[in-house]
């Protein structure tokens, strides 16, 4: 892949860009296996899951800068001036045409794009998510609620300038903090998810849960869990950091003959909403025996009910499970799938749990042009 940006030294996150893409699976594949030489014998390393090496992201996350008649849609460089990337080759067709007609929409608007090094302004960033159905979740964040009003006043135009602007929201952001958004969320429209099409199922997505960046390779690592799953034939499923129900949701229903009973928990009441809501429309098609969804910590999980799992699925944040290795260690839990975007804490976790040994394990190449990957091993507890 190419990329102009890259080139012209306006963004280096790509940090792989211009190496072929069959030379990086490999390279990365290498890397992984090499930090989990100690846990993943050579031969349970199944074939990488790649989709295209470009045009894979279902997410633009665009810190608004320049001025207010020319804003910038992109990132702040050094000095806290705005770089423009809206031609990212990154992102979905759809997204990339979504990006083009808002930021035009937006820059007619004339909201102030929020000024780093001076701390004032109003627009801080643009949050927008895109669907394999051409439907989009579009997020302002702004400093403050001095222009919601403009906003709310110029939604139906919003609407009209932006086919499929499904959920519109202002986030409000009045901290100077390096973040990408705050906790108060003002849904504008009537609808409050973005419905996303994978596999054959829809999850929900509500504003502010976290959702995998690629439709396509989120697809074929949810099937592979899903596969796993039938593998193991489980009575009891516990998804721990379940986000808006993924794995918890392509775990329901197997094995088909007596579906297993589903928890999943997860610290964001948005993405537990969003979880519930896909868990509701699917049981209503076709009833699956018990889904449920909590709002919880993940670490307390197994101390309170979880050890009694056939299966515990885990896809933490990049700094691993931490705690709940030793616990799972400890616990009864015969089987657990781990899914994880950080080999190192993958690699740390294991070791905390020598009663496991790993069945198999998947390369996912969710985040293509980076070093950035995503492993799912399947564990199985030791005969006693
Ligand atoms: C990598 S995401 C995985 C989400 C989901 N499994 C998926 O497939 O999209 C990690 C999730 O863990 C949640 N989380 C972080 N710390 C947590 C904790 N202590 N207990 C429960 N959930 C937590 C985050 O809100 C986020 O949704």
């Amino acid at each position: 892949m190419h990329c102009d940006y890259f080139d012209a030294e306006a963004c280096r996150s790509c940090t792989l860009m211009g190496r072929p893409y069959d030379a990086q699976v490999a390279d990365l594949q290498a890397s992984v296996a090499a930090q989990l030489h100690d846990v993943v014998a050579t031969d349970h390393w199944l074939t990488p899951f790649c989709g295209p090496e470009s045009h894979f992201r279902n997410k633009a996350k665009l810190v608004v800068g320049g001025t207010r008649t020319s804003p910038t849609f992109g990132i702040l460089d050094e000095a806290g001036r705005g770089v423009d990337l809206r031609e990212c080759g990154l992102y979905e067709p759809g997204l990339h045409e979504t990006i083009g007609r808002l930021t035009e929409f937006v820059a007619e608007l004339g909201l102030t794009p929020y000024d780093v090094p001076r701390r004032s302004g109003e627009l801080k960033h643009l949050l927008i998510t895109h669907s394999p159905a051409g439907e989009s979740m579009i997020r302002f964040v702004l400093r403050s609620p001095g222009q919601l009003p403009r906003l709310e006043r110029a939604l139906p135009e919003l609407i009209d300038a932006v086919p499929g602007a499904r959920v519109v929201t202002a986030n409000l952001l009045p901290e100077h903090k390096v973040v990408l958004e705050g906790d108060t969320e003002i849904v504008l429209t009537e609808q409050q998810s973005l419905p996303m099409p994978v596999n054959d199922l829809t999850l929900h997505l509500r504003p502010a849960s976290f959702f995998q960046t690629n439709t396509l390779v989120a697809g074929g690592l949810y099937r592979q869990a899903r596969e796993w799953t039938r593998d193991i034939s489980p009575g009891t499923v516990t998804d721990l950091f379940c986000g808006v129900g993924g794995f918890a949701l392509h775990a329901a229903g197997t094995p088909a003959d007596h579906p297993a009973e589903v928890l999943g928990i997860e610290s964001s009441a948005e993405a537990v909403e969003s979880a519930r809501l896909s868990a509701a429309e699917l049981t209503d098609r076709n009833p699956l025996g018990n889904i449920d969804f909590r709002v919880g910590d993940a670490h307390r999980q197994i101390m309170s009910g979880g050890a009694a799992s056939h299966l515990v699925i885990v896809n933490p944040p990049r700094r691993g499970i931490g705690s709940l290795a030793p616990e799972l260690e400890r616990s009864a839990v015969p089987h657990v799938i781990y899914s994880s975007c950080n080999a190192t804490s993958l690699a740390k976790d294991l070791a905390a749990m020598p009663s496991y040994r790993v069945r198999q394990a998947r390369l996912f190449d969710m985040f293509p042009q980076t070093r950035h990957h995503e492993v799912l091993v399947r564990l199985e507890r030791n005969a006693a």
